[in-house]
């Protein structure tokens, strides 16, 4: 896991980033400045529980062209659940949380990952210990809104123009940032590099 000091704030973008792109690689920066964040970690899961994984790289590629496209010193990347047996994201950030007292934690998905919400494992006891981010993306602008994670959580929807006070707010607490966009997605990717005869990592 990351070194982090006392105090700081850190967001936590977990993903399966097969491959990498430059999509978020604008999350991540779209997180830290809006945000206000010191530090956000770039977390290449083991594999999503919820997706196939009979296309996935392996992590140690995964977590190489992440470090070769992450921005600026701010982004970590690790891969510290595959070390630790942690499957769900709701194990992760409580483990997180349990050995980092002090520091202050949002977590960060891409407005996709709003719809499905609720098919995680304890998305509620997610949604109610630790803010969360949720960061525009084509296709999702508008659909999230019928979310059932909005929906439960309307009355702690947070401006977007407090964005940067969302780290230091008490769960429930969520934002919605719209800002620059990126239309590509990891699976494009994987059908165009299939296409072309080329392998994805
Ligand atoms: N273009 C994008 N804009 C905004 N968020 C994105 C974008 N691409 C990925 N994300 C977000 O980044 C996180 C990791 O995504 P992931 O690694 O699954 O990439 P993906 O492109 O969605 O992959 P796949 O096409 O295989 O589902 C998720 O929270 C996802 O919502
Ligand atoms: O814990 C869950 O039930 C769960 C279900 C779906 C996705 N996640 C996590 O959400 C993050 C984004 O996943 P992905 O595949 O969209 O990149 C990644 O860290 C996954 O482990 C977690």
């Amino acid at each position: 896991m990351p070194h982090v000091e006392r105090g700081m704030s850190v967001g936590l973008f977990g993903g399966s980033f097969n491959p990498p792109h430059r999509g978020h690689e604008l999350v991540a920066e779209i997180a830290l400045r809006r945000l206000g964040l010191d530090q956000l970690w770039w977390m290449v899961t083991p594999g999503n529980p919820l997706k196939s994984h009979s296309e996935l790289a392996s992590l140690e590629d995964r977590v190489a062209m992440s470090r070769a496209l992450a921005p600026g010193p701010r982004v970590k990347v690790t891969a510290f659940e595959a070390a630790h047996g942690l499957r769900y994201t709701a194990e992760t950030l409580a483990f997180v949380k349990a050995r980092n007292p002090g520091i202050r934690f949002v977590w960060i998905m891409g407005a996709d990952n709003l719809r499905s919400f609720h098919h995680w494992q304890d998305w509620r006891t997610i949604a109610e210990t630790f803010p969360i981010a949720v960061i525009d993306r084509p296709g999702s602008t508008l659909a999230y809104l019928s979310s059932k994670m909005a929906k439960t959580y309307t009355h702690a929807r947070v401006d977007e123009d407090d964005a940067a006070t969302l780290a230091s707010l008490n769960a429930p607490a969520w934002t919605f940032i719209h800002g620059p966009r990126s239309s590509l997605s990891s699976t494009a990717i994987r059908g165009e590099r299939a296409a072309a005869g080329t392998p994805v990592s």
